[in-house]
């Protein structure tokens, strides 16, 4: 603990967190699929790591699911001194945030349950340190509403296992400072995330607003039956999908103008975006398309387990990742956070050296 920490302003005022470099210890709180996963990833970073989670059996279930992670994590290569060992999973909230340099909250969606549960952390983390929540949706607006400090809450939404899929949306709300926004960007990125920083509260931010698109017009095809589980996950992995990770769509379909580029295209296709092909309304999600979507997906794992196809889901992101050119930089992946710290210290501060080879 930071004399920072332990004579720090009293809760309600800014008080400066450590810099990011200089962070030890992650607290995590909620510990389902993305608390889970955040935890391995910061396990695997080198961070000390304690999690908090009143679920029954919570405390197996995180230790199973960290265990199941750490051969992918082994494979994009450790920090020195990253262990399991180092994860505490407390009894109480207070005592897993009570010496956090950083808090990741990471609890049901559930509007009023982020709400509380952001109020106490608020009132049991050492004042200044940084608060993100994990939420896949929820304005921060909305859920700082009960904090004593709302300035230092802020979104940092991961995609799901946060131990390899780089991006975190990161965003404040109405009365979050910037400062600490900024401070959580350069925090991630230390923490070898790849990180996009909103200046503005969007619903969904950036990649669910995309992402819930498509989805949308899934379950369309699917309450309709105009296309099945398979054909749908198919069209993506056979096709645009296998561009999508390493170019996104708008430069992708860049290509489909030819040497005329963005402009021919939109020139040649832009006219069809009047066409009917999407349904902007999103169908109800009755018993019977929840059926057809979980017998879809029971179809098109044929057989393969949850765990079967975490790990296959794991190995696959990884390949990718190596494809791409994109697993950490060998010698960075393997810092401890006390030598991202001098690293930063002298100079680079980016973080980039983390994130791309
Ligand atoms: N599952 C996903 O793909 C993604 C989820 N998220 C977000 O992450 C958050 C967590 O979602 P999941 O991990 O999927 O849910 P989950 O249901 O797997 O885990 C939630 C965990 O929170 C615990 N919990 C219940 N009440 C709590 C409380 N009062 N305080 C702390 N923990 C409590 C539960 O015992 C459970 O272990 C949500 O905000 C969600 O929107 C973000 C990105 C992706
Ligand atoms: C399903 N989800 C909306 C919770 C997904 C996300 O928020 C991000 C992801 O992992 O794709």
């Amino acid at each position: 603990m930071t004399a920072e920490h332990s004579h720090g302003p009293p809760p309600g005022s800014a008080s400066a967190p450590l810099p990011p470099a200089d962070v030890r210890r992650v607290a995590c709180v909620g510990a389902g699929v993305i608390g889970g996963g955040w935890v391995a990833h910061f396990l695997a970073r080198g961070y000390d790591v304690t999690a908090w989670d009143p679920g029954p059996g919570a405390e197996e279930k995180l230790r199973r699911l960290v265990e199941a992670a750490w051969p992918a994590l082994e494979q994009l290569g450790l920090a020195e001194g990253a262990s399991t060992d180092r994860l505490t999973v407390t009894s109480t909230l207070q005592e897993a945030v009570a010496a956090a340099e950083f808090v990741q909250e990471s609890a049901p969606e559930k509007l009023e349950l982020k709400r509380s549960l952001l109020a106490e952390l608020d009132a049991a983390a050492p004042p200044g340190v940084v608060i993100a929540s994990s939420t896949s949706g929820y304005p921060m607006t909305d859920m700082q509403t009960e904090a004593a400090d709302p300035g230092r809450l802020l979104v940092g939404h991961p995609f799901n296992p946060p131990y390899l899929i780089p991006l975190v949306e990161v965003v404040g709300g109405e009365t979050t400072r910037p400062e600490a926004v900024e401070w959580a960007s350069r925090f991630y990125e230390t923490a070898g995330k790849s990180v996009i920083t909103m200046d503005r509260e969007l619903p969904g931010f950036i990649a669910n607003r995309l992402q819930e698109a498509l989805w949308r017009e899934a379950l369309h095809m699917v309450a309709n039956g105009e296309a099945t589980v398979r054909e749908i996950d198919d069209s993506i992995t056979e096709g645009p999908g296998l561009r999508w990770a390493f170019m996104g769509p708008c430069l992708t379909f860049a290509l489909a103008g030819g040497e005329g580029g963005m402009a021919h295209m939109l020139d040649h296709f832009g006219p069809s975006l009047k066409s009917p092909w999407t349904r902007l309304e999103a169908p109800e999600l009755d018993a019977p398309l929840r059926d057809a979507m979980v017998e879809g997906c029971d179809e098109a794992a044929a057989g393969r387990t949850i765990a079967q196809l975490v790990a296959e889901r794991d190995q696959g992101v990884i390949d990718v990742l190596r494809a791409t050119g994109r697993l950490p930089r060998s010698g960075s992946a393997g810092q401890t956070p006390g030598e991202r710290g001098a690293q930063a210290a002298q100079g680079d501060e980016s973080g980039e050296g983390e994130r791309r080879t």
